[in-house]
């Protein structure tokens, strides 16, 4: 696929090279077929077919002017054509074919996936995204489209696909409460079904499969912070059930696959997290609060305000994912940061880092909303080597400064919309900076 999407680019630049210069040929043909005529006549010195006098044969010079005049407008235009044609791509690291390794993701171009595609690319993997575009945009991963590395396909995974990997992120779903309330029998067949599909592809092709589960799966935990060996406290016929359940369930299957069949799993139980590329309607609290500052809407609380939870940047949960993929552990680990706040607090911390006059107000508590929240990460800390190291007032201003961008862009038609191609990149100078 990769190979013919390499070729089609190749066939389409060398068509237009191709026709650009058929275009010059022919005018040129017509310029200097006119002027042979031209100079024939003037040779002979005879007089134009049209009977006129020698002295007005001598407008060919300005002809002649006028011909170079539009091949230089057409050089020009077809550089720009020419221009449009090769794609830069961020510089990705070349790996052996020993060390490179064939990646699916599933729901790649959502807001963690796509940085995940980000980072693995750029390792030198060879990446597949698998994405139904629900709550993923081609726009997160479209500065990889082109790549000789990279494949991006068009599927719901809860039908089966078949395709040769070795190792599996299954990152789809809807994460947002209000987008997994939306439809929550979707909700339920994805992280299901879709994960049975995942599994039992993995089974075939003798992949890695890694799940992403969720923080949720503690419901409103009774034990403070979160350890993995807690089982949760979760309302089985609340409103957040179709996703909580179906991340247990989820969970459920991956270890029974790994019994059964021997499928070798890991599962992250992921914690808020947040970072450029969220969607503007993403409806979770930290993008809600910054668009609402940004814009001079009223901050909304839903409740007392509270409530506590820990919010990662997305980079760390990155970092974690990759080195839980890549470790020898397969039980459950926490991949959060226990930097705890109030949202009362933390609509206090946006307020201040926008710096506009939005006023705080609260609304309805949302139901069965947790109360506290915090991973205990002892395990991915000992296991993995891992800790988060974005402090949240960078990781915040990274992600005011991405919905600022998002507010401009969307003020601009729908062309300009599609315009820049390093959407929300993390370049290594961006991880530096934070
Ligand atoms: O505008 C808002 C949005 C949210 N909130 C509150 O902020 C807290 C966090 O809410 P969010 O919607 O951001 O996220 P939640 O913690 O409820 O759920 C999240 O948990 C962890 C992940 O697995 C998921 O991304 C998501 O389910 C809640 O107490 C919520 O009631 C507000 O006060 N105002």
């Amino acid at each position: 696929m990769i190979r013919l999407r390499t070729m089609r680019r190749w066939f389409t630049s060398v068509t237009v090279i191709a026709f650009g210069l058929a275009v010059l040929f022919s005018w040129s043909m017509i310029v200097s077929s006119k002027n042979s005529d031209d100079i024939k006549r003037l040779e002979s010195h005879a007089s134009p077919s049209n009977g006129k006098p020698y002295s007005m044969v001598k407008p060919t010079v300005t002809d002649l002017k006028e011909a170079a005049d539009r091949i230089k407008e057409l050089e020009s235009r077809l550089q720009d054509l020419e221009l449009r044609i090769p794609k830069r791509f961020p510089e990705v690291k070349f790996l052996t074919y020993k060390d490179r390794k064939r990646i699916l993701i599933t729901g790649g171009a959502g807001f963690v996936g796509s940085h995940l595609v980000d980072r693995l690319m750029m390792e030198g993997h060879e990446v597949i995204v698998v994405d139904n575009y629900f709550t993923g945009r081609k726009r997160n991963v479209e500065h990889w489209v082109g790549h000789e590395n990279f494949e991006l396909i068009h599927h719901d995974i809860v039908n089966p696909i078949f395709i040769e990997v070795d190792q599996i992120y299954h990152l789809a779903s809807p994460a947002s409460p209000p987008h997994y309330m939306y439809n929550p029998v979707k909700t339920i067949k994805t992280n299901t079904v879709g994960t049975i599909n995942m599994l039992g592809l993995a089974k075939r092709v003798g992949a890695r499969v890694l799940i992403a589960s969720t923080s949720e799966v503690y419901g409103d935990p009774e034990v403070h912070p979160q350890p993995e060996t807690y089982w949760g406290h979760v309302n089985p016929i609340g409103p957040r059930a179709c996703y909580d359940e179906a991340k247990r369930v989820s969970e459920t299957l991956a270890y029974s696959y790994n019994k059964q069949e021997k499928v070798e799993v890991r599962v992250a139980r992921i914690f808020n997290t947040y970072g450029p590329r969220m969607h503007m309607n993403d409806g979770r609290v930290v993008s809600n609060f910054i668009l609402q500052a940004l814009t001079g809407d009223s901050i909304t609380i839903y409740g007392s305000g509270e409530q506590t939870r820990s919010f990662q940047y997305v980079t760390d949960l990155v970092d974690g994912l990759i080195k839980l993929m890549n470790s020898n552990y397969s039980l459950p680990v926490n991949l959060g940061n226990p930097d705890e706040h109030t949202i009362k607090e933390f609509a206090t911390i946006i307020h201040e880092m926008v710096g506009k006059k939005s006023t705080i107000t609260h609304k309805d508590a949302m139901e069965d909303d947790p109360q506290r929240r915090k991973p205990d990460i002892t395990r991915a800390t000992t296991i993995l080597g891992w800790t988060p190291v974005v402090p949240l007032e960078a990781g915040i201003k990274k992600t005011i400064q991405y919905f600022q961008g998002e507010l401009q862009r969307s003020k601009h038609s729908e062309r300009n919309l599609h315009e820049p191609s390093f959407y929300g990149f993390t370049s290594k100078a961006d991880y530096e900076d934070l």
